[in-house]
């Protein structure tokens, strides 16, 4: 489980970007985070693997406080949190098996990381998590070689290697096709589910967020305005958030496309 109690950011002396956040995400649980451009979604999410350092307040991952934990504690706590990136963040020469492995590098010492002599057991779990995804065929195929969604699946892969027990998802699928990144979020509720993770994802797209996840958390000016079911994400709501600034047109009616497979949810 992932306990934030009250998480505040500032930047340097200007006005705190993130003013006193709460929030409780169990196992299993796919949380969108919603907010207009500014709202401080990726500084949350950078402050719980410690890409930015929180100005005060608790973040608690399985009981472990990862606020101002250092040197090996720290990077001990951040192998235990996997990212996933809009722009997938590969090594576009290195195949995808070498990327994948990467995701070990956390755990294996530093001759083992220069050779790329990873274990065999680090290798049987990168064919199990790539079978799982659907991407094996492409062990040996460059990372460049392959498309927007295929890369994406690699991204989720790498993250996984690292046995997780979070995965942060910083707008996954802004990169990719509406089919595509339908495929993406169903693929990331499943793996909370099998995986028992909780999943936190910062996404703009609230038609995606609302049909796939679980609960919307939204951010305006870096206060939590919203915590509910998606169900509860009404007009109201949707103005809270944006000040009618930027909602998308689409953004409370249904994805298109998105019974083209199976949601865990119904769209709302
Ligand atoms: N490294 C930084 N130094 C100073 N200010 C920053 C830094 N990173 C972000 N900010 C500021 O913090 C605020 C929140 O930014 P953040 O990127 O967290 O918002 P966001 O909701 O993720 O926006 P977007 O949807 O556009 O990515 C913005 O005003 C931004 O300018």
């Amino acid at each position: 489980m992932l306990e934030i109690t009250n998480l505040v950011k500032r930047y340097g002396h200007n006005e705190a970007v993130l003013k006193g956040l709460d929030l409780k995400v169990e196992d299993n649980s796919v949380v969108s985070i919603v907010g207009a451009s500014g709202a401080g979604k990726s500084t949350m999410l950078r402050c719980i693997n410690r890409l930015v350092e929180p100005t005060s307040g608790s973040i608690k991952l399985n009981g472990a406080e990862l606020v101002n934990v250092k040197g090996a504690e720290l990077r001990r706590a951040r192998r235990k949190i996997g990212m996933v990136f809009q722009g997938f963040n590969l090594l576009d020469r290195l195949t995808v098996m070498e990327n994948v492995l990467a995701g070990r590098l956390g755990y294996v010492n530093l001759y083992q990381a220069i050779s790329r002599r990873f274990p065999q057991a680090d290798i049987e779990r990168a064919f199990t998590l790539m079978e799982r995804v659907g991407i094996a065929h492409y062990a040996n195929k460059r990372a460049d070689e392959l498309s927007g969604g295929e890369r994406q699946r690699v991204g989720v892969v790498r993250a996984l290697m690292q046995e997780p027990e979070l995965l942060l998802a910083d707008e996954p699928t802004a990169s990719l096709d509406p089919r595509t990144s339908e495929q993406i979020m169903i693929l990331l509720q499943s793996l909370a589910s099998e995986l028992s993770l909780p999943v936190l994802i910062n996404i703009h797209n609230v038609a995606q967020a609302k049909t796939y996840t679980e609960r919307i958390v939204g951010l305006r000016h870096g206060k939590m305005i919203f915590d509910g079911l998606p169900a509860d994400f009404n007009k109201d709501a949707l103005d809270a958030i944006y000040g009618g600034i930027e909602a998308p047109d689409d953004a409370i009616t249904e994805q298109p496309g998105a019974q083209a497979e199976e949601p865990r949810h119904d769209p709302v």
